[in-house]
């Protein structure tokens, strides 16, 4: 179980455990992956604004990559449009495009940018067109065509330093942009993973809407090696949503991120918790 810190005795504990923590991430880059479903109402934002603040202010650089696809699911709903999903990806034709876009690129991206700066930081929002920050190209799945759904050809992360240096927080909706200047939506958790590879980040932070990977039984499994993992989508316990994030906490991980981590971004001060205490909380993946 999370540490409950709604009491002094607690916070005191944490507050010790955490000093060695900070100085060590100091300057540090760390790459945290918003879920859609993580962002249910202005309180769970906020919380999660709250988190990356006090990340920024005690000297690591956290950069933001968000989701938002039951949020992208809803619009479309309204619009009388059904989703449909290929391995966890939205097949996405031109008019669905224009949703994402909207959706990702405009109302979620500032949602998290004004809950930022509301809690004292200073968030600058992106999509990966801006700066030329996500090449894309399309994604085909077995031979499907899904449409505009990309994968990432190339990540120029000028944009992202230069704001970390001074002193912004990128907040990265994913969305990339193809040779021909079309657009691509790409899946959030692959946009966060390549970034923190050419960030060289610390950690890749996986926020999402259970407390980690679970085996057969339902039961949190907190430490996962590649071989283990690679187990656990043969035998089909790992599967839909949780298979592209669980891929790219590999492919970091395999390309010099330290460690990645899937953890419950629903819970109040679930990033501190992982970052600052010696336990942890949700799933660690290590190359090892
Ligand atoms: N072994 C597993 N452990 C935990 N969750 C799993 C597992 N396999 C599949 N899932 C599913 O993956 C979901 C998380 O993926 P997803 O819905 O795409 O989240 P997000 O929107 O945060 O990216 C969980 O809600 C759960 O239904
Ligand atoms: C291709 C594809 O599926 N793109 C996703 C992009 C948003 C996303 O990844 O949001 P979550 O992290 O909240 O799931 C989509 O359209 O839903």
């Amino acid at each position: 179980m999370p540490i409950d810190i709604s009491n002094a005795q607690n916070i005191a504990r944490v507050l010790t455990e955490a000093l060695p923590y900070i100085r060590r991430f100091s300057g540090k880059t760390f790459v945290v992956k918003y879920g859609g479903n993580a962002m249910k109402g202005d309180d769970m934002i906020q919380s999660f604004a709250r988190d990356i603040v006090l990340m920024k202010r005690v000297g690591m650089n956290p950069v933001v990559v968000h989701g938002g696809g039951p949020q992208i699911g809803g619009h479309l709903e309204k619009l009388g449009k059904k989703s449909e999903f290929i391995e966890g990806m939205r097949v996405t034709d031109g008019e669905t495009m224009d949703v994402v876009e909207m959706m990702l690129g405009g109302l979620v991206n500032k949602a998290i940018v004004a809950a930022i700066n509301q809690q004292g930081g200073q968030a600058v929002g992106l999509t990966g067109k801006d700066g030329g920050l996500i090449r894309a190209k399309k994604l085909t799945i077995k031979g499907q065509d899904l449409g505009q759904v990309g994968e990432v050809d190339s990540i120029d992360p000028r944009v992202v330093t230069h704001l970390e240096a001074g002193g912004f927080i990128p907040v990265i909706a994913p969305v990339g942009v193809g040779s021909e200047g079309e657009a691509y939506n790409i899946n959030a958790d692959l946009v966060a993973g390549k970034l923190a590879s050419v960030l060289k980040a610390e950690k890749l932070m996986l926020l999402t809407n259970v407390m980690g990977v679970k085996d057969k039984e339902g039961n949190v499994l907190t430490g996962l090696t590649v071989p283990q993992v690679q187990a656990l989508i043969a035998d089909g316990t790992i599967y839909g949503g949780m298979l592209p994030k669980i891929q790219c906490a590999l492919d970091a991980v395999n390309s010099g991120v330290k460690t990645a981590v899937i953890i419950n971004g629903e819970l109040d001060h679930s990033v501190l918790l992982e970052l600052f205490t010696n336990d942890g909380i949700g799933t660690l993946i290590k190359a090892h």
